[in-house]
């Protein structure tokens, strides 16, 4: 999940969030559309400048605000792209924009996840090539899991679930991608004391040196502090504004690039991994 990233899914915040709800999303005071729509197009330039070729859903204003955190509505693999069911409600139309894009950028389907199943991006961490790790919580059951289970075991690959806790409830997002951030192949960004313990378990028996994120801005940013984007091994796009996570990052070798993101992440749940939907890293 740290390899350069080529090619990748994003939507502009500018039509999607323009008439956004806040109460009805779930944003904080903070969210302000015209403001979101240009710190995602600077976000978006940091991405490109990165090297990455950055593949747009159509800009329009169809009412889906959350359609701007790409990386939940569908999961790329080697074999195909997997159309993910979301467990947020109000987003349950989204995938169905991922596979209109696959389709046109010619893409093949793997599979798709159907309800009762829901598996959202944001709780699938590739541990390697062969082991995806799964967060089971408000966004993703048990159902969703064996759904993607069945789907990827004929290619080798081992699908593990892993409970997470309630947190800040049932309207706020947690993600098991809430709690960990790839920095390198054998290097995360973590906040240990909501990792699921045999998650915590697991990746320090394949050797990932665990980077932790600082407890107090965890909290004050409701975990954005630790969502960052790695564009290639150990570089990293981060929200602006915390400088402790910042620190412990470069500490362990890696280059930070920050943008600001108020209205954007901190306001919306979703940071700079939520706002990618990597389609291809090598
Ligand atoms: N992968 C992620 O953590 N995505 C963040 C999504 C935020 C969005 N407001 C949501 O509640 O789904």
């Amino acid at each position: 999940m740290a390899a350069p990233l080529k090619r990748v899914l994003m939507r502009s915040a500018r039509s999607a969030m323009r008439g956004a709800d806040r109460t009805k999303w779930h944003y904080g005071p903070g969210f302000d559309p015209s403001k979101a729509a240009s710190q995602h197009a600077a976000f978006a330039e940091l991405v490109a400048a990165a090297g990455a070729r950055v593949e747009w859903l159509d800009d329009r204003d169809d009412g889906l605000a959350d359609s701007v955190f790409t990386h939940d509505p569908s999961l790329m693999t080697g074999h195909g792209a997997i159309i993910l069911s979301m467990g947020k409600a109000l987003r349950r139309p989204e995938p169905s924009l991922h596979e209109a894009a696959y389709e046109r950028m010619g893409i093949p389907i793997l599979g798709r996840v159907e309800a009762p199943g829901t598996v959202e991006g944001g709780d699938c961490v590739w541990v390697d090539g062969g082991t995806l790790a799964v967060g089971r919580g408000l966004r993703t059951n048990e159902a969703g899991i064996r759904q993607l289970a069945d789907m990827l075991l004929p290619h080798g690959i081992e699908v593990l679930g892993f409970d997470l806790p309630l947190w800040h409830g049932e309207e706020a997002c947690l993600h098991l991608m809430s709690v960990i951030s790839p920095l390198a192949e054998d290097l995360a960004l973590v906040y240990s004391p909501l990792l699921p313990a045999a998650f915590y378990q697991l990746l320090k028996a394949r050797g990932i040196r665990l980077v932790e994120g600082d407890a107090d801005e965890f909290s004050a940013s409701s975990g954005l502090s630790l969502n960052v984007l790695p564009t290639a091994p150990h570089q990293v796009i981060a929200v602006a504004g915390f400088p402790r996570t910042k620190a412990a990052m470069e500490k362990a070798g890696c280059m930070v690039q920050t943008f600001e993101a108020d209205a954007l992440c901190i306001a919306c749940e979703g940071g700079p991994t939520c706002l990618t939907r990597p389609i291809l890293r090598q």
